[in-house]
């Protein structure tokens, strides 16, 4: 009998040291969760940034989820032959317009010295150009974040060329507007498992090598283009082959616009992280105040290299401006005070690409620098770091979201961050 019950007891304190412990873990638990927003405007590579977290950090994708996202790169395939081919209209370029043969002096007007004359160049890839300097001409004024409408002899050379075409009466003839008509009657998407059919993948072949076309994707700032354009019609053969299934680099390249908002829970070095990723659009952002309760770091992305772009949602504002007045409300807000904010400069890529062709001063009137990486960069940062009003400590790192070496070292910082501010926040 004794013995019997020194065994209960021995079990009854067995069991309320179970107890003890699973409160212990769980009390350890909710304290080493980590709750992150990825907040910013629209297209800045929020979703990027949580495939990569994914990849890094998670399971990864398997191929049910590729065969998933086939139909959205295929489905992107189709967009970007369409936006092209509608832009070609709203541009007035027509088929097999080479700039490069265009005798540009024909076409100069006083104005085309006055700022622009590293843009014009490298989007004509005409060469020649920079000549129609004249360095009396009136310096046009600029409105900071304003579209700037390409206006150089390449273009004029371009619109007259299609106003000559409209003037004679007769539709445009020869491969490439046989090709625009097919890829323009095609379906919007194709379902799973269904290729697009050989015709079609021809069509977009030859509508994207043809000059015009070439010359329209260069001045894709004047218009709505998603940044997958060129990476996945330059790669058509492989992506549009029945038996394609996209590689994680295919995945973390293609687009679809975030309309709900997703929790990912992933578990880093034993602390959970509960990943927040969010529609950046307009009317997605109405969303968001719910999830901001609680909420122990942001991360902020901005797309660096939108400098010369309007907002998919209107168009008069420019992204960079839209950007900056998201972040001031964000980074401003009482609820995000002790709040840990790291911003992305994302699309850094990108961003060089664009400062061969596109002058920042040309859009940010205040900026005086050279028109290199490191200066524009530096520049971009502060106009942000500027909007702070609380001098809360912001984080900020630039970023290539869709190169997976370049994303795991910034997450391995940004995790220290994290973690960091938020042992200071509870007073450790
Ligand atoms: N080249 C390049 N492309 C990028 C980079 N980051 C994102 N992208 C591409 O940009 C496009 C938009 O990225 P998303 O991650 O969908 O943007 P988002 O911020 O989630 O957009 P919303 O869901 O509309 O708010 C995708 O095609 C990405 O592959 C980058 O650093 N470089
Ligand atoms: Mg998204």
């Amino acid at each position: 009998m004794g013995n019997c019950a020194s065994a209960e007891s021995v079990a009854a304190a067995a069991a309320s040291k179970d107890i003890d412990k699973q409160l212990k873990m769980e009390q350890k638990a909710t304290e080493q969760t980590i709750k992150l927003l990825l907040l910013g405007a629209g297209e800045t590579g929020k979703s990027t940034v949580l495939k990569q977290i994914k990849l890094i950090h998670g399971t990864g994708y398997v191929d049910e989820d590729r065969v998933a996202y086939r139909v959205t790169i295929l489905t992107n395939v189709i967009t970007c032959a369409k936006t092209l081919l509608n832009a070609m209209e709203i541009l007035k370029i027509p088929y097999s317009f080479d700039p490069s043969t265009v005798d540009v002096s024909q076409f100069q007007s006083p104005g085309d010295a006055s700022g622009g004359d590293a843009t014009v160049d490298s989007k004509s890839d005409a060469g020649s150009e920079g000549e129609a300097g004249d360095d009396d001409a009136p310096k046009k004024e600029v409105v900071e974040g304003q579209l700037q409408k390409t206006e150089d002899p390449i273009a004029r050379a371009s619109q007259q060329a299609y106003q000559n075409i409209l003037n004679s009466g007769e539709p445009q003839k020869g491969p490439v507007s046989e090709a625009a008509a097919v890829v323009l009657a095609s379906p919007m998407g194709f379902g799973v498992g269904e290729p697009i059919p050989k015709n079609i993948v021809d069509a977009i072949d030859i509508v994207w090598k043809d000059p015009g076309v070439q010359y329209c994707y260069r001045r894709a700032n004047e218009y709505q283009l998603i940044d997958c354009c060129a990476v996945f019609l330059n790669d058509l053969a492989r992506i549009c082959d029945p038996s394609f299934l996209p590689l994680d680099q295919d995945i973390l390249n293609s687009r679809v616009m975030t309309t709900t908002i997703i929790e990912t829970r992933f578990k880093i070095e034993g602390i959970i992280f509960r990943v927040f990723d969010v529609g950046g659009q307009r009317s997605e952002r109405k969303k968001w105040a719910p999830y901001f309760d609680d909420i122990n770091a942001i991360i902020y992305l901005v797309a660096i290299n939108s400098y010369d772009q309007i907002c998919f949602e209107d168009d008069s504002t420019n992204r960079m401006v839209e950007s900056m007045n998201l972040f001031a409300s964000i980074c401003n807000h009482p609820m995000f005070k002790k709040t840990a904010m790291i911003i992305f400069m994302n699309k850094i890529d990108l961003f060089r690409a664009k400062l061969e062709t596109t002058l920042i001063s040309d859009y940010f009137p205040t900026y005086e620098g050279p028109n290199d990486y490191d200066n524009g960069s530096e520049y971009f940062a502060t106009r942000f770091l500027s909007l702070n009003k609380y001098e809360k400590k912001i984080y900020v790192h630039f970023t290539w979201a869709t190169d997976t070496k370049q994303i795991k070292t910034v997450l391995a910082i940004v995790n220290q961050i994290i973690l960091r501010s938020n042992l200071v926040e509870a007073g450790l």
